[in-house]
């Protein structure tokens, strides 16, 4: 992003909030120090671990001609300070008024687009994906804010932009910065990760939100929210978000009633679901999925919704992307495109890359690349692809050295349940050998013999492909789309997904 393209004076931006300022111009806002310079305003707020107004200091050094800063005193509210040629401003409340204060700055971007926020405890980038490709194959531009980063979609791709601080969603002002570049891109459509942190804290209060997605609720982040009472009340926060026309909820979760409750007036609810178990459908516009029938390298199942009924096909794996897809769907109808415009874009649409990733093979097994690398989501990714497979199902995957060993001997017992064929390989071994990882891994196999080492991820992917039969499935979890192996001290590149490519054009040869 060009920082100047944002060029500000200080007089017109405080003006908004009723306080009288100097005219210096800036070309960006900061909330860390270390980024600041003489025309990067610095925005120093009390944090969780740290008080960002311990950095002022930094910042002054660092050039900062003004610098905003939190005042607990609401009679200091708007005091202008003067240290050197750095002008303080101090604003009370700082941390509430983020969100306004950079959409003041940005010139309100979310106004000027059409925005979509996806939370839930599972899928949110996945839906987030899922709905950026589909629009942008509908012919508008679209973009992604997430997990991934964020970026404008060229057709199903995206080049990500990493966000500074690995944030699911960015902080109150980074997120203001990506949707201005994204208008200045003349995107049309904002597809973005509401993570329940960022609900709460308000780094979204002042992103117009015109449609929202809820996907699921499950245990987490408790460390955070304390309850799950919190954690379901921070998710639900999203139905205050200004602007909101509809809100399209799983009706499989039964935490969809608590938003069905909640939700205003203004807001009209949508419910997705797979078959009709849910009461409340004939009361919302919804989209059903039912006659779901799994296949090798695909889904396909009967659409019946408010706008249409048909059978559709699309190449992703498990009855959570059919969730996925289906939540994608409703925001897409909801928002007016025809339905025979998306039920044909629906073909095209990928997964995330490496998260049930299928790679065919048409005279060999397919296979299926996952990030799954703990006991839960190696039990998901396999009993997910069972029912893509009539065959036998090929699991290989091994565990990290130096860290948690005891989840080796669990996803051990995961994978000889729920697989037919346990191939053990190497995984970020580190300092260890992976062979004594193995061991550890073999512990929890009831049948440890039976289970077959090769260290060496490529080989180990070849054995399968020698000895599955052509309708068996080849699952290799635990690096997805990373492209690193862990060897020793040494970072190796290694890039599963480019690997299986390059098997796929030898094996059709
Ligand atoms: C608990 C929490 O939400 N923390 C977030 C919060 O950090 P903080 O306020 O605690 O920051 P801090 O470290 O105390 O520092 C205070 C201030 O000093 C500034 N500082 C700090 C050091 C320095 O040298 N100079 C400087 O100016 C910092 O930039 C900050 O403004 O604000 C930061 C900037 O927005 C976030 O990056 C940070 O997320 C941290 C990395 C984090 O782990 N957050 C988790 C809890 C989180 O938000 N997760 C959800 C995802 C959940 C999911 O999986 O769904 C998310 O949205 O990412």
């Amino acid at each position: 992003m060009a920082a100047n393209t944002f060029t500000q004076s200080i007089r017109p931006l405080l003006a908004k909030f009723g306080i009288e300022a100097p005219d210096i111009r800036i070309n960006g806002l900061t909330l860390d120090s270390r980024q600041v310079s003489r025309d990067l305003a610095f925005v120093a707020v009390q944090g969780h671990n740290l008080d960002g107004r311990d950095f002022i200091p930094q910042a002054i050094s660092l050039g900062a001609r003004v610098i905003m800063t939190q005042t607990d005193d609401s009679e200091a509210h708007g005091a202008l300070e003067m240290r050197g040629g750095t002008v303080i401003v101090h604003l009370y409340d700082l941390p509430v008024m983020l969100s306004s204060l950079a959409a003041a700055f940005f010139d309100y971007p979310a106004t000027k687009l059409e925005t979509v926020a996806v939370t839930g405890t599972n899928g949110k980038t996945s839906v987030v994906q899922l709905l950026s490709q589909l629009k942008s194959l509908l012919d508008s531009r679209s973009a992604a804010i997430g997990t991934l980063g964020s970026g404008v979609y060229e057709g199903t791709t995206t080049r990500w932009i990493p966000s500074p601080a690995d944030n699911t969603t960015p902080d109150a002002i980074y997120m203001q910065h990506i949707l201005a570049d994204f208008v200045l891109q003349k995107v049309r459509q904002v597809a973005f990760e509401a993570s329940s942190h960022a609900i709460v804290q308000g780094r979204l209060s002042q992103v117009k939100t015109d449609f929202a997605v809820f996907t699921n609720l499950s245990r987490d982040h408790l460390d955070y929210h304390q309850t799950m009472e919190n954690y379901a009340a921070a998710k639900r926060g999203l139905l205050r978000q200004p602007g909101l026309r509809a809100v399209v909820l799983n009706a499989d979760d039964r935490e969809h009633k608590n938003w069905c409750d909640a939700a205003q007036p203004g807001t009209e609810v949508v419910l997705t679901a797979v078959g009709h178990n849910s009461p409340l459908l004939s009361e919302h516009r919804h989209c059903l999925a039912t006659n779901v029938q799994y296949h090798q390298s695909g889904v396909q199942f009967r659409l019946e919704s408010s706008w249409g009924t048909t059978v559709v096909h699309a190449p992703l794996l498990g009855e959570f992307n059919v969730r996925n897809l289906l939540s994608a769907m409703a925001i897409l109808f909801v928002q007016g495109e025809r339905f025979d415009d998306v039920v044909r874009v629906l073909p095209m649409a990928t997964p995330v890359s490496g998260r049930m990733e299928v790679f065919s093979f048409p005279r060999h097994a397919n296979i299926v690349v996952d990030y799954a690398h703990t006991p839960d989501a190696l039990d998901q990714v396999l009993s997910s692809a069972r029912a893509h497979t009539d065959g036998e199902l090929w699991c290989i995957f091994g565990c990290g050295g130096d860290r948690d060993k005891g989840k080796r001997p669990l996803m051990g017992e995961v994978a000889e349940h729920k697989a037919d064929y346990v191939v053990i390989t190497t995984d970020n071994s580190r300092s260890e050998n992976p062979a004594n990882i193995a061991d550890d891994i073999k512990a929890g196999l009831t049948q440890p013999a039976s289970a077959v080492f090769e260290p060496d991820r490529e080989a180990a992917i070849r054995y399968c492909l020698a000895h599955a039969k052509p309708d068996d499935l080849i699952i290799v979890a635990g690096k997805g789309h990373e492209n690193y192996q862990i060897i020793d001290q040494k970072k190796i590149d290694y890039n599963e997904r480019a690997v299986i490519a390059r098997l796929q054009e030898e094996y059709s040869k």
